[in-house]
């Protein structure tokens, strides 16, 4: 089992800027604007040889100031009753308030090791403020600076001597699957209704997800990470600095995965934000499946298929991907898209070997030549895969630079009928020969 260990403490203390100094790069949003830390982040780190999970919880608050306070109270108990070590930080800068009381007293309660990890040491009067803390009675304390490192490094060699050498984290290799599409189409439901949790929160407020989370699922013989996502708005919707970066982690979640589920609300249909956040999944190459979500408002069979061409046409010419008509309010479907995601990154994988490659597409194309341009003959000579992470196709031929777009889209489709990429984007590139 995975070590976890929480870092807790009221709002602007630093909690996001120790969580980015321990996992060693900017996965939680840092602000000075308070209470930007919206929903626990996880993250692994490997501390001389021992590796464990990291979680930033949200900025915690006794005071129910607005709709997110009493849903982050939910995701902090969640957070420590799911610890193994738990780190309150303090910023001595300021006056203990009743909050810091009443976090320590929630989890002294608990049976974990607890530290007082008091931040921001490198303000000078800071210093001589940590006596204050001695009375929550916390035995472990350490004083550190999480903007430039100071005692950071002391307080991880004691958190690692807590835990056993050989502590495996997730297998190499396992599919990622991200979780996309524009605010409030109902990405964080569906990964509450897989968990079956309150994990991530939920209104009905769009943009509540801000930042990614990366949750392991294993359950009904699928494994796979599955990474929730902030909402990709529209670029002139983007006014606070927060949506920008969630914005850029969005496209950053699509890039470190294999997969993504490109989550599309049915009441509002496939529209061009839907079809850009398709494009970019394409362009970088990633296995895509398509969910039509909220499809309990309809619940009409006759409209899928029109539906489901509506939408081929649009993304043609690579159209077999899969699409699905789901529900996370009755479970239509999810499981099913889950397990094609998972399948799909078998598809990114697929080689085929240049000899059958060239056994069933060349006859085709020597059936359906390319037009003659200026009375030249364009011949296409043969064609291989190249060794890349996604499927490349070259195909050699006598006039590179003048293959018409149509038949690039012909020879991709032959692919497509011929071979299994189903939702895989494929590239098909032309060399002189
Ligand atoms: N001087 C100093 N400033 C720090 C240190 N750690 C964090 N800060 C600053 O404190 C502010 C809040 O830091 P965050 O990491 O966003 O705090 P947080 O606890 O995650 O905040 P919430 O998201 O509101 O819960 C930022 O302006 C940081 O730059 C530190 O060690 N020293
Ligand atoms: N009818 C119906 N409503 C749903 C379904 N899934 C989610 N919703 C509702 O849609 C709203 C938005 O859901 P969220 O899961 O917060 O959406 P999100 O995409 O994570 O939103 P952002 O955080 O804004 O990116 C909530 O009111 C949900 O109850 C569904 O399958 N059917």
């Amino acid at each position: 089992m995975t070590k976890i260990v929480s870092i807790v403490g009221r709002p602007n203390v630093g909690k996001s800027t120790l969580f980015n100094r321990i996992i060693g790069y900017k996965k939680s949003i840092v602000n000075s604007k308070s209470g930007i830390t919206r929903d626990r982040n996880y993250g692994f780190c490997n501390w001389n040889g021992i590796e464990f999970c990291l979680i930033d919880t949200g900025g915690y608050t006794n005071e129910s100031k607005n709709i997110f306070d009493k849903k982050i109270c939910e995701q902090f108990l969640f957070a420590l009753a799911e610890s193994d070590v738990i780190l309150f930080l303090v910023d001595p800068s300021n006056d203990i308030l009743g909050i810091d009381y009443d976090i320590s007293k929630r989890i002294r309660k608990l049976k974990k090791s607890i530290y007082l990890v008091i931040n921001k040491i490198d303000i000078y009067k800071n210093i001589y403020n940590t006596y204050k803390y001695c009375k929550f009675g916390i035995t472990k304390t350490y004083c550190i600076s999480s903007i430039n490192g100071t005692g950071t490094e002391k307080l991880l060699d004691s958190i690692v001597s807590n835990f056993d050498k050989n502590i495996k984290i997730y297998k190499k290799n396992i599919p990622r699957i991200a979780i996309v599409g524009r605010p409030n189409v109902g990405k964080s439901t569906l990964i509450n209704t897989l968990l079956n949790k309150n994990k991530n929160i939920v209104t009905n407020i769009s943009g509540t997800t801000r930042d990614s989370i990366d949750v392991l699922y294993s359950k009904f013989g699928i494994e796979c990470i599955l990474v929730d996502t902030a909402g990709i708005r529209k670029k002139k919707n983007i006014k606070e600095d927060i949506e920008f970066y969630s914005v850029m982690r969005a496209i950053k979640s699509i890039q470190n995965s294999d997969v993504s589920l490109l989550i599309i609300d049915s009441k509002s249909g496939f529209e061009s934000q839907d079809i850009n956040i398709f494009k970019i999944i394409e362009n970088n190459n990633k296995g895509i499946v398509l969910l039509i979500n909220k499809w309990d408002i309809f619940n009409n069979n006759y409209l899928i298929n029109s539906y489901e061409n509506k939408i081929k046409k649009i993304i043609a010419p690579f159209n077999d991907v899969p699409i699905f008509f789901t529900s996370s309010f009755t479970k239509k479907d999810i499981i099913k898209s889950i397990k094609t995601a998972v399948k799909i990154t078998f598809n990114l994988r697929l080689r085929i070997k240049t000899s059958l490659l060239n056994k069933i597409i060349l006859p085709i194309l020597n059936k359906n030549p390319h037009p003659s341009i200026n009375g030249k003959l364009i011949t296409i000579k043969y064609c291989s895969q190249i060794q890349t992470y996604n499927p490349q196709f070259i195909f050699f031929t006598n006039y590179p630079n003048n293959i018409k777009e149509s038949y690039k889209r012909f020879i991709e489709n032959n692919i497509r009928e011929k071979f299994n990429f189903t939702g895989i984007p494929i590239k098909i590139l032309f060399r002189l020969k």
